[in-house]
């Protein structure tokens, strides 16, 4: 289970160019929930995932991760219990080692054993099999550099990377929007597999609002740093694309037509 209390975040407090990026977010996610995130351009969506990875500092509020208090730790002391996947394909891997290589780093996520653990013969079928199975023939790839691949094949395989050891919570920050549909559909397949198989509990930003509804159990919309609604179970399933973008134009008041979240 993860937690957030009155969560709020402040970039260059005290200075001219101050902005107050999430306003005492309160958010329980049990165990195996997968949580779409939407909202408008700014609304705090990353910086909500980046302060749970630890990556942006909470200015005050608590974030618990299984039981512990994980809101001073520095984002390695995170790292085993949050596992990350990030927009950008080329973030989450190192392009210059292998993919092996690569596999065998993120299967060691968060444990002090090292390199050569990893790579143990067992660990090695283990991590072959689980490549296998995405069907795109990168088991007989997996002493070329992880540069040479594709957008869609090094999104794909970052996602596995992120649930080889385990964790307690999946980030994906917009994680299917650099590519193109079809590997967005592929990778967004994948997640949903991986998910059920594995019963993750899964923090996921989107700027669709179909996927926001469609995927997972439970849709959160974020604003101007608080949270606008959360919806869950028969709510969820009765709400439309309409009834989002009702929400939203509410609570902006204004005209939205070159808000992301409306034109993807
Ligand atoms: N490192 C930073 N320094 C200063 N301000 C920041 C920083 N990171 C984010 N912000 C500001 O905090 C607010 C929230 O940003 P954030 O990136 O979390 O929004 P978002 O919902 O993910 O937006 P988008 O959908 O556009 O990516 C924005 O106003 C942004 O400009």
């Amino acid at each position: 289970m993860i937690a957030v209390e009155n969560l709020s975040v402040v970039f260059n407090a005290g200075t001219p160019l101050e902005r107050r990026a999430l306003r005492g977010i309160s958010l329980t996610l049990d165990n195996g929930e997968f949580v779409c995130v939407i909202g408008s351009n700014g609304a705090g969506k990353s910086t909500l995932l980046g302060a749970i990875a630890g990556d942006v500092p909470a200015t005050s509020g608590r974030i618990l991760v299984a039981g512990q208090d994980m809101t001073r730790q520095p984002a390695e002391a995170r790292a085993r219990h949050v596992a990350r996947v990030f927009q950008d394909p080329l973030a989450g891997s190192c392009g210059n080692l292998s993919i092996a290589e690569n596999l065998a780093l993120a299967a060691g996520r968060g444990s002090r054993r090292g390199f050569g653990y990893a790579l143990r013969r067992e660990r090695a079928e283990m991590l072959h099999a689980r490549i296998r199975e995405l069907g795109l023939g990168l088991e007989d790839r997996l002493d070329q550099p992880m540069g040479s691949l594709s957008g869609g094949q090094r999104q794909a395989l970052s996602l596995v990377m992120a649930t080889l050891a385990p964790s307690s919570v999946l980030l994906l920050d917009e994680h299917t929007a650099a590519l193109d549909p079809r590997n967005a559909d592929f990778v967004l397949d994948l997640t949903r597999t991986l998910a059920a198989r594995f019963g993750l509990t899964v923090l996921m930003v989107t700027h669709s609002m179909r996927q926001a509804l469609d995927l997972g159990s439970r849709t959160i919309m974020l604003h101007e740093g608080r949270i606008l609604l959360d919806v869950a179970g028969e709510h969820r399933s009765k709400l439309t694309v309409e009834d989002l973008i009702d929400a939203f134009r509410k609570a902006r008041g204004e005209d939205l037509t070159e808000d992301r979240l409306l034109t993807s």
